[in-house]
């Protein structure tokens, strides 16, 4: 399976054809149409109509105007031309009104319909736990911090600048398209040594000269839809080297690593480097074709017209009112040509975004022809004709059957790699490759231990009470558990917001965790190696503390350590191919349990 799946798929298309316009209804459709904010969604669209609409009516005023302009000029009429001044400056007013409310409700829009997607696409994410099997089926994915951080918002932007430009562009059209037909009925086009008159020539000359451009754009400006998109991805995977530096410093430091990240940061920039350059090239042979027709755009409607103008067939005003009415059909009919850039990076977006579900999608769908472990939950932990597997398809274990009253402690033993922590993953239920049946209380009545305790963002308190403890837990609850897992030290920085797992050394991290277990009061508890960073007391007095503190939590542990026979009355230990013993200990062979004060 390609790493890349979005890759897989820009590879062959890159063309704004009904794939492209599918993939943009899929990821548009739902906010305007499903979602609880779809009113006030469509409320803003109408409003931004009508400051579109609105634009265009002073558009075609001002067009008028400068045909009444020009000519109050030439016959030098001043009553006129104050007069004019006047009117200017009404139409002026309304327009910087209509403009200003145009992009603010525009950008209102844009905010409002990121939330909705970021909302939407952290749902799907989170739910199901799509972000881990993403690391499990495969991995290194093409950045989804990326997709839900910077996509969703530019794709929103995209749309509806795009949207509303082509809206303006129609509305333009239809404005001016008359009045420059009615205006070509005076223009004279000089052939074979007589003078003609072509029905809607200036028209015809406008349409001729934006479908040329709206050509050649398409022609030149095509890739640049691929380069826009490896130049996010490429940049998303340079961000994501330093990110990983930062979070794993003291490693690299003490290996003294520098040198290798340094290569490996110089590598993905080169990337970044190439690709860029490759883009400014491109961009630059884009610039030179559109500024010369944007240029020529401006002369073009003199050129028409000159002879009828030097004929003294039309005066002065008539001229400055067809570059003006040429002008704004020109441009609507060239708004493609215009947008291509915009265009090539809102196809580069929405590819990314259609990837990023397609990977969603096929992720969800693999973790569901894969599971077939049927749970559900009651008062005790039973699993029964359990298979597990890695990805690979070889077996971890086989037909496992085990049940763990309350109160019990299970120790899991087996060499390493044998499979102890995929099997605490399967009861926890995020393995996805086995079958069988697992019972599992749940609510919040059970609580897993990884041997790298996670602590979320933000205070101590909040890290001492996640996942589910309430946040009414008195403060004198939070200094129990503190002092009883030995971290007095902590108690005054209860509130204090700081990056706990860099402040904290392993082992102490590890305390946090076993607190969280005391102040929540699980009805299961699994710790895998949660006591590894643990001198051999310390470990023993927090083993101690969960005999002494919560007599009816089971516990299931996964650990290397013979002193820990101690406290488990049972012991599952995992052979190759699959096979497992399940048998009693005999607690007068473990040392004496130590109990922490
Ligand atoms: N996401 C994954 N994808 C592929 N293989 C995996 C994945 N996670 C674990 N494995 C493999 O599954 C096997 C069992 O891993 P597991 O972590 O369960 O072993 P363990 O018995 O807990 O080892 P240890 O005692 O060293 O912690 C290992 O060979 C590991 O490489």
């Amino acid at each position: 399976m390609s790493q890349y799946s979005a890759d897989a798929g820009l590879g062959s298309r890159q063309r704004f054809d009904r794939r492209f316009f599918a993939d943009v209804w899929r990821l548009a459709k739902p906010y305007f149409t499903q979602s609880e904010e779809r009113r006030s969604a469509v409320l803003l669209l109408v409003l931004i109509l009508v400051t579109t609409i609105g634009l265009v009516y002073i558009n075609l005023r001002i067009t008028n105007w400068y045909n009444t302009f020009y000519n109050a000029l030439q016959t030098y009429n001043s009553g006129a031309y104050w007069r004019l001044m006047g009117e200017f400056a009404v139409l002026a007013i309304i327009a910087i009104a209509l403009n200003v409310y145009q992009t603010y409700l525009s950008q209102l829009l844009d905010l409002r319909w990121r939330r909705w997607l970021t909302g939407t696409f952290l749902t799907r994410y989170l739910d199901a736990r799509t972000y881990y099997h993403m690391e499990v089926f495969k991995r290194g994915q093409d950045n989804p911090d990326q997709r839900i951080a910077d996509d969703l918002s530019a794709f929103a932007q995209y749309t509806s600048s795009l949207a509303t430009g082509l809206l303006s562009s129609i509305a333009n059209l239809t404005a001016f398209i008359g009045l420059l037909w009615v205006l070509s009925a005076k223009v004279i086009v000089p052939w074979g040594g007589a003078e003609h008159h072509v029905p809607g020539f200036l028209v015809w000359v406008a349409l001729l000269y934006a479908a040329a451009w709206t050509w050649a754009a398409a022609k030149i400006g095509n890739p640049l839809i691929r380069l826009n998109y490896h130049q996010q991805r490429l940049q998303a995977d340079f961000r994501f080297s330093l990110v990983r530096l930062r979070e794993n410093s003291e490693g690299v430091a003490l290996y003294g690593g520098e040198a290798k990240e340094r290569a490996q940061f110089d590598h993905r920039f080169d990337h970044v480097f190439g690709n860029y350059k490759r883009l400014i090239l491109m961009q630059k042979r884009f610039n030179w074709f559109t500024t010369y027709f944007n240029q020529f755009a401006i002369i073009l409607p003199f050129l028409v017209a000159a002879s009828a103008y030097f004929a003294k067939a039309v005066p002065l005003g008539f001229l400055m009112q067809i570059s003006s009415a040429f002008g704004n059909v020109q441009s609507s009919f060239a708004y493609l040509a215009t947008s291509y850039d915009s265009l090539a990076q809102w196809h580069a977006v929405t590819d990314r975004l259609r990837g990023f579900l397609g990977f969603m999608d096929e992720v969800e769908a693999m973790q569901q022809a894969e599971s077939h472990v049927e749970r559900r939950g009651g008062d005790v932990l039973e699993v029964s004709d359990l298979n597990l597997r890695l990805p690979s398809g070889s077996t971890i274990v086989s037909g496992l059957n085990l049940r763990v009253s309350p109160g019990e402690r299970v120790l899991v033993t087996g060499r390493s790699g044998i499979g102890k922590s995929t099997l605490l993953r399967a009861i926890a239920g995020i393995w996805p490759f086995g079958e069988g049946r697992i019972a599992l209380p749940d609510g919040g009545r059970s609580l897993f231990l990884p041997q790298k305790p996670y602590l979320p963002l933000g205070s101590l308190r909040e890290a001492l009470l996640y996942p589910s403890g309430s946040v009414k837990t008195p403060d004198a609850d939070l200094v129990r558990a503190l002092e009883l897992v030995d971290l007095p030290g902590l108690i005054p920085h209860l509130g204090e917001v700081q990056p706990w797992s860099h402040v904290l050394s392993l082992g102490e991290q590890q305390r946090v965790a076993f607190a969280r277990v005391l102040l929540q009061r699980p009805a299961y508890v699994f710790l895998d190696e949660a006591t590894s960073a643990l001198d051999e007391p310390s470990e023993l007095a927090l083993y101690g503390l969960l005999t002494e503190v919560l007599p009816s939590t089971a516990v299931v542990s996964v650990g290397h350590r013979s002193t820990l026979f101690a406290f488990h009355t049972r012991r599952l230990h995992l052979l190759p191919e699959g096979r497992w013993e399940d048998c009693a200990i005999e607690t007068a062979e473990g040392p004496e349990p130590h109990y922490a004060t």
